[in-house]
């Protein structure tokens, strides 16, 4: 966050679409956007093996430490070193703990393991949503734990998400909002999901939407075209449910928190042929929806599987919702591939 907040002062963002605005600033913000995710993964990782002492530990997470062992990389080390100390003293009487940089390589590469459908493992991303972290939007820091190749346990933070509900009314977000944000949910399996501000009020249970009218739904879907048909969700949202709502684009897995406490009642991803999705981009968002009650499947309709390392199958797409709307968005969602496929 405080990584974030630097960047945004640094008044390097154009100021229609918040991107970087020259060259130089490209630079200064992906070394950022570099150090605030290896430090992530570095916290998170250190701090599960910390508590987690008496157990076999192994971590599935998106990054690992590259160039850092190399000459060239001792200087972003050094730097992701102190932004991890910085970090890990919570207050000033209270530090959890001070690392090496050999301690903060150690970390960020005890994340390589492959996960599976046997044991458990942590399932790590430390900042999925990176090109909305880089535009000053949302993202999350999402962890879950997977045993033997299931979801039980969740934990989605989102620093930028408004505690209050985010509908389709929301202003243009390059205004200036005085609405709190930061909010953190976490989900374990057969007790339902919760939410606190990520500052430490009390945790209230959600619940998904219960919306039984798909026009009456607004849907999310990912800020980057690349990562989703924005057409194809359009033809299925507008051509086939008749929803009215125009799509909420946000980043990363805070789409998934979003929906687990009803701001909007569908999800669809649809990735380009032959992409394959990893783990941690759905892990923890999906037990947040399922837990809240929510529904998240293929287009076969089954439940997304995380037993097969890494990935997800190729060409998989993720369809959210609540129950009552799934049968329609089902059907909705296959009629319009296969026109796409075969066009009268
Ligand atoms: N081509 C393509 N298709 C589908 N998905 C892709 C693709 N490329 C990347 N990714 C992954 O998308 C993650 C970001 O999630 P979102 O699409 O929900 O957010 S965003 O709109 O991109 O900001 C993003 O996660 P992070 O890398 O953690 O940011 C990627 O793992
Ligand atoms: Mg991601
Ligand atoms: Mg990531
Ligand atoms: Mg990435």
């Amino acid at each position: 966050m405080k990584v974030q907040k630097v960047l945004l002062q640094s008044d390097v963002h154009s100021k229609s679409d918040k991107t970087p605005v020259t060259v130089a600033d490209y630079g200064l913000f992906s070394n950022s956007t570099l150090h605030t995710l290896l430090s992530s993964q570095a916290i998170v990782s250190f701090v599960l093996v910390k508590e987690l002492s008496t157990e076999p530990f192994s971590l599935v997470a998106e990054e690992d430490s590259g160039d850092l062992r190399m000459e060239s990389g001792q200087e972003t080390l050094h730097r992701i070193t102190k932004l991890v100390n910085d970090t890990l003293v919570i207050e000033e009487s209270y530090t959890v703990a001070t690392l090496s940089s050999e301690d903060v390589l150690y970390a960020i590469d005890s994340g390589k393991s492959e996960g599976g459908s046997s044991g458990r493992h942590w399932v790590l991303d430390p900042i999925d949503g990176t090109k909305g972290f880089l535009r000053g939007d949302q993202y999350a820091i999402a962890l879950a734990l997977l045993d033997e190749g299931r979801v039980v346990l969740g934990v989605l933070a989102c620093p930028n998400l408004p505690l209050a509900s985010i509908g389709t009314n929301n202003k243009h977000s390059s205004e200036p909002s005085n609405e709190k944000v930061g909010c953190l949910f976490f989900a374990k399996v057969g007790e339902g999901t919760f939410m606190h501000s990520l500052d430490g009020s009390s945790p209230i249970k959600v619940h998904v939407s219960d919306i039984e009218n798909p026009e009456e739904a607004s849907f999310f879907e990912s800020f980057e075209a690349a990562h989703t048909s924005h057409d194809l969700s359009s033809a299925i949202a507008k051509v086939k449910l008749g929803v009215k709502a125009p799509p909420i684009r946000i980043d990363s897995q805070a789409k998934y928190g979003a929906l687990s406490r009803g701001d909007g009642a569908i999800y669809l991803r649809l990735p380009r042929k032959g992409y394959r999705e990893k783990i941690w981009d759905h892990a923890a968002g999906s037990i947040v929806v399922t837990e809240a009650g929510g529904v998240v499947t293929d287009v076969a309709g089954n439940p997304l599987d995380f037993s097969k390392g890494e990935h997800l199958d190729r060409d998989t797409i993720i369809i959210v919702t609540n129950r009552k709307l799934m049968p329609s968005l089902l059907k909705a969602v296959r009629e319009s591939i296969q026109e796409k496929v075969s066009p009268m």
